[in-house]
């Protein structure tokens, strides 16, 4: 274990699940942080923190219906990669779904702007530290899920 590693291991780990709704035509929604909160201005996937006693799951499909309004069901989602990052006061632990079929339209339910992008468009967008490895693997991760990659 390198230094870094070991002075990181006295953070509280903070689990935070987070979606890439993929649309047909092969854009994903992300969602800008709004004003006043950690990470205000950065653009991120769907999500937020799984509660005490709660699975990862059941919380995202929560998130997505408090912040979108959409509802997915739990066979819905599957398992993409994750992002396991250092911030300063905690390390975060994001598994990271793909979701693909849901129900209603999404809509911005706390006031965040939202948009629908193309996954190599990813780079044109301030994210949080967290998310820059997504910017570049996702293509590939999204190509290889849905059978299309060599
Ligand atoms: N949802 C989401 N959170 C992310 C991403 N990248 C990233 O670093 N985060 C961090 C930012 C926050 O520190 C944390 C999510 O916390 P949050 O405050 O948005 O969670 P929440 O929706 O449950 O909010 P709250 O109940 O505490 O108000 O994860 C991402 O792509 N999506």
């Amino acid at each position: 274990m390198n230094k870094d590693l070991k002075e990181d291991s006295s953070h509280q780990i903070l689990l935070v699940t987070a979606c890439v709704l993929l649309k047909r035509d092969g854009t994903v929604l992300i969602a800008k942080r709004p004003e006043g909160r950690p990470l205000a201005g950065l653009w991120e996937f769907p999500g937020g923190k799984v509660d005490a006693g709660e699975v990862p799951e059941a919380a995202l499909l929560r998130e997505l219906e408090e912040e979108l309004g959409i509802r997915v069901a739990e066979q819905d989602i599957e398992p993409l990669t994750f992002v396991s990052h250092a911030y300063e006061t905690f390390h975060l632990l994001m598994p990271v779904y793909l979701c693909r079929r849901w129900e209603g339209e999404a809509q911005a339910l706390e006031g965040q702007d939202l948009a629908w992008v193309w996954p190599e468009t990813l780079s044109d967008y301030a994210m949080p530290p967290a998310d820059e490895p997504l910017k570049t693997r996702l293509r590939g991760l999204l190509d290889r899920s849905l059978g299309q990659g060599t």
